[in-house]
């Protein structure tokens, strides 16, 4: 016979399953790149992620085969480089996580990916937006100050933007100013949050290090604040010509998606830092802006104002507002002459 405990404790186990059940279809495009591929591997370690569609315009199927085998619940397809493919894996996904596109060299900045990247993101925009107009799209691709606007107009084009629901993945921004101030504080970087805002790439990086209580002078604070702009450049230069990062950046992009699958099944607070359409800078022409935004069953939930700063801080933000504009209208005008 059933005492109450272990009625209640039966009934909290099927709630449990039941919502471990909840379907969540993740496809990520470029699968097979230097992000794709070790971000395909964490999203199969996780469980909330119940099917993974991996595409790309080469060894997607491959990928997925090797993926395939890790003894985790998720169903692993590798969709094949063809419009029908690229279809199918769109379809019904609940986040679709873009890093496909060049990476730089040492000597580029993130705009001379421009050229190549743009056409490469407005055409997957292109696909979402007809096969998955209700996906959370989150882009990779840099630079990604542009590439977000791109991603935007092109569904305001085909009638189906939802500002809500598209996000400019900066985590690693946040995960390394993280990292930086616990070697400078002998701290434990996991315990470390720090506030990092505007967009990803050089200036436009604002880390608010004020907001974590902590406050270094002069040289180390230059040095810090350039350390997390520049990280990147950090990466590029050791890979000598091999790519930019791809085992933190995939660390950084499992952590975003998950966060926003566990706000999608109903957990609560669930901040994480991106680059979203803003109110914060519209005043200003800035239409999108990353800050601390609260994510939930809608995807954007609430965005956070930058809050309390420092002098220096606010020199940055400045600094950073004059270059984004002109990042997010380079994406813009992009569209409008090559729709
Ligand atoms: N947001 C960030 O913080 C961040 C961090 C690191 C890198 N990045 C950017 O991510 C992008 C990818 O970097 P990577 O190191 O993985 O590059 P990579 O060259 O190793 O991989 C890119 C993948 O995209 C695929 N691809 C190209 N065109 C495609 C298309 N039309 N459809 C589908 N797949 C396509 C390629 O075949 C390749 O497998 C770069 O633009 C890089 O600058 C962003
Ligand atoms: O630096 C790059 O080009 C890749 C990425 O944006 C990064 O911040 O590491």
């Amino acid at each position: 016979m059933f005492t109450a405990r272990q009625a209640f404790s039966q009934a909290s186990r099927r709630a449990f399953s039941s919502s471990a059940r909840q379907s969540s279809k993740v496809t990520v495009l470029g699968a097979a790149g230097g992000i794709g591929q070790p971000l395909s591997l964490l999203l199969k370690l996780n469980p909330r992620v119940t099917k993974l569609s991996l595409y790309d315009i080469r060894l997607a199927p491959g990928v997925a085969a090797d993926i395939g085998h890790i003894n985790t619940k998720s169903e692993v397809i590798g969709h094949e480089a063809t419009p029908s493919g690229l279809a199918a894996a769109l379809k019904d996904a609940e986040i679709v996580v873009i890093p496909a596109g060049v990476p730089r060299k040492p000597g580029m900045t993130r705009d001379d990916l421009f050229n190549t990247n743009a056409s490469i993101v407005r055409d997957l925009a292109k696909a979402a937006a007809e096969h998955a107009p209700d996906a959370n799209i989150l882009i990779i691709s840099n630079p990604v100050n542009s590439t977000v606007p791109i991603t935007a107009e092109i569904f305001k084009a085909k009638g189906v933007y939802n500002p809500k629901r598209l996000f400019g993945v900066t985590t690693l921004d946040v995960v390394r100013a993280s990292r930086f101030i616990s070697q400078l504080k002998n701290t434990d970087p996991a315990n470390e949050n720090i506030t990092v805002v505007g967009g990803h790439s050089g200036a436009t990086i604002v880390p608010l290090l004020s907001q974590s209580g902590y406050s270094l002078e002069g040289e180390k604070l230059a040095n810090y604040v350039y350390r997390v702009q520049f990280g990147g450049d950090e990466v590029v230069k050791a890979k000598d010509g091999a790519g930019s990062a791809t085992l933190s950046m995939a660390m950084a992009g499992a952590r975003f998606t998950e966060s926003l699958l566990k706000a999608a099944q109903g957990q609560k607070n669930v901040i994480e830092p991106t680059f979203v359409d803003s109110p914060l800078y519209k005043d200003q022409g800035v239409e999108y802006f990353a800050s601390n935004v609260e994510l939930g069953p809608n995807g954007v939930e609430k965005i956070h104002p930058v809050g309390k700063i420092t002098d220096h801080e606010q020199g940055l933000l400045d600094a950073c507002l004059v270059d984004l504009k002109k990042n997010i209208n380079k994406g813009v005008d992009f569209v409008k002459s090559n729709p």
